[in-house]
Parts: C-alpha cells; structure tokens; sequence
C-alpha cells in the first residue's frame, strides 16, 4: 500500500504549504554552489534552482536552451544566479542559503521533486527560514516547470511552458523584488506502469485517520491514500481533483479494496477527475491529519512529489500563507 500526496507548495498572495510533522530531510552542510563561490553578493536577487538530471536529463538541456531567453527578459531588472544541483537533497540546500544571503526569489527549474525540495529549503526546524539580516524583506518562490510530470503547475492551468514561466516571472520581478525512477524513460506513462506495477504484491492495509484534530475514524481495507493541495499528480492524473493551493486545506482520497483491473477501468476517470464517484472513493478535505495503522507493520510506503518520506505513522498540516509564490 502506498500513501502518497501530491505536494507542498502555495499561489498567490498568502497560500498553504503542506508540512510533514517530521523533518523532511537532514539538514546537509550548506555547500551552496552558487552562493558558497562567494558569488553570493553578485547573485543574491534571483536564484534558479536547476536539477540537470530532471526528466531523464531534458531539464538541463532545455535549460541550456532557455538560459539565453531568460537574460535578455529578467537581466535587466535581476541579477541571475544559476544553481546546478548535484544531487537529492541539494536543492534545500542551495534555497536555504539563497533565502539567508537575503535573495529576493528562488526558481525551482526541473520537476514535482526539484520544486518539494525548494520549498522545504524555505523551513527549517519546522520554521521559515529567515535572511541573516532579520529584516523584514521575504524571499518569493518560483517554478519553470521542467520535470517529467510536473503536476503542480497543472493546477494553475498551466500548460507548462517554462516561456510562459518567464513571463510570470518577469511581470512580477518588481514584486518579488519588493516584498522582499525507472520508468521515467516513459515519459508520463512511467506513472501508469509504476502504479500497475506496484500492485503486484500489494496488500489492502486497515488504517485510522483523524482529521482536524478530531477523533480516530477507521479505514478498512485502504488501497491508497492521497493528500493535495493541488489538483494533480502522476504526470496528470486529476487525483485530487478539489484541491488548491490557495483554499487554506487539503483534500484527502481514500482508495479502499481496489483491484488493478478497476483502476485500469477507471484510469480515465482518474485523469479527468471524475472518480470520487466511483465505488470504494471516499474524499474529503482537512487541514491537519494523522494517519496510522490499526496493527503497526511500519511497512506502509509515504511519498510526497515522487520523493520518498518514510513510512506510517505520519502527521500532515497546512501552514497558511507560508510563501509567497510568483503565480
Ligand atoms: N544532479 C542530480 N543527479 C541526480 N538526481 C538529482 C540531481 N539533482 C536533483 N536530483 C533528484 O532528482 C529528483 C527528481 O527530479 P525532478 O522532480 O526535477 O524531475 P522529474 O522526476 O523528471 O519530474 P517530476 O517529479 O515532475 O516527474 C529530485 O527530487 C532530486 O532529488
């Protein structure tokens, strides 16, 4: 069984951010690239996080290609830091410094991954990380989507050109300024094969849920269990299809005793949106949960934006209007 859920990230004026109760991943010595080359006080305005690596290596090559078009559309109004990741883990890495020597918007580049780990790099300890100055200037967060599926910036409607990206960007730069796997060879249906492959061997799990700091409700016989404050994920599948990220809560699926011919019925559904209708597809919406096994086996896979999160139990809460993102 796995539970999964879609992202951690916000819109407009004051959105959500999804937090995992837990840390989402150790704190890395800061060896920041781009700001540890002491370039830092040259680059500091504007960061793009780039994960070179993302979409079996499409990202960096597009980036390559875009970088010309993005100095002659923002050159003039930032100074441009591009940050290549290394590997996992360094995008928080590289965000958190950016966001301490006082940057005034960190650019995810690359995928659903690449932007999960830019934002956790905005927290730390469970806290916003804030500039070395303590003043009140705040760092605004960006996407050029770039990844294989890149479903959250579906939820904005978006038809994930990284030139309309640009534009976005561009148009707020002032603002942003001012307010202070395996099957990825497959493209998007490496999500289709990953999930009918991980039925093979998959067993329906008794769980407990409490919502809202409310009382234990229980389960049975739970296939997979989604947490969104965005709309889609798995290259596109409308999971949870009345999640956003700026309504404040996230919307909860519950898949129970579900067999892989009816999700293989009912994928269209899935990718439209209209499942919560089907059989066995519970839905509802929360801002806090905590989700346990009724007999512990702590073998319950967690998964948040393709990246692994442990296992059960887990605790899940909204903070929001924890960033400021450039939408
Ligand atoms: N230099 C690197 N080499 C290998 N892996 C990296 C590197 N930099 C980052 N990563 C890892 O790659 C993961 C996946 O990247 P990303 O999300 O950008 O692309 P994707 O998986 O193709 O897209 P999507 O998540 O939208 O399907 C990231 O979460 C990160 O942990």
């Amino acid at each position: 069984m796995m539970i999964s859920f879609a992202v951690a990230i916000v819109p407009m004026a004051k959105p959500s951010f999804i937090r995992a109760e837990q840390p989402l991943a150790p704190d890395l010595a800061a060896d920041c690239t781009a700001l540890g080359r002491g370039a830092a006080s040259r680059c500091r305005d504007i960061v793009f996080v780039v994960n070179p690596r993302g979409a079996n290596g499409k990202t960096g090559k597009e980036w390559k290609k875009l970088l010309p078009h993005l100095r002659s559309r923002l050159g003039s109004d930032f100074n441009i830091c591009e940050s290549l990741t290394s590997g996992p883990c360094h995008a928080i890495d590289i965000t958190r410094e950016a966001i301490r020597e006082g940057a005034d918007a960190v650019i995810a580049v690359g995928g659903d991954g690449t932007l999960h780990e830019v934002v956790n790099g905005f927290f730390w300890g469970g806290k916003p990380v804030s500039n070395n100055d303590q003043s009140v200037h705040t760092t605004a967060l960006g996407l050029i989507p770039l990844g294989t599926g890149s479903d959250f910036a579906r939820t904005f409607g978006r038809k994930n050109d990284p030139h309309d990206a640009i534009e976005r960007i561009s148009k707020v730069s002032a603002k942003a300024g001012y307010y202070a796997s395996r099957y990825k060879k497959f493209g998007k249906l490496c999500y289709v094969i990953g999930a009918l492959q991980a039925f093979f061997g998959h067993y329906n799990q008794d769980l407990k849920i409490k919502v809202d700091n409310g009382g234990w409700d229980v389960y049975p016989l739970v296939t997979a269990l989604c947490i969104g404050n965005a709309k889609y994920f798995g290259g596109g599948m409308k999971i949870t299809p009345n999640g956003h990220p700026s309504s404040g809560t996230f919307e909860v699926v519950v898949l129970q005793d579900f067999k892989w011919y009816e999700f293989v019925l009912n994928l269209h559904k899935l990718y439209n949106g209209t499942h919560l209708s089907v059989k066995n597809v519970s839905s509802r919406s929360a801002s806090s949960i905590e989700i346990e096994e009724i007999v512990s086996t702590n073998s319950i896979f967690v998964q948040s934006d393709g990246e692994y999160l442990g296992f059960l139990p887990k605790k899940f809460s909204i903070l929001p209007g924890a960033i400021e993102m450039i939408c």
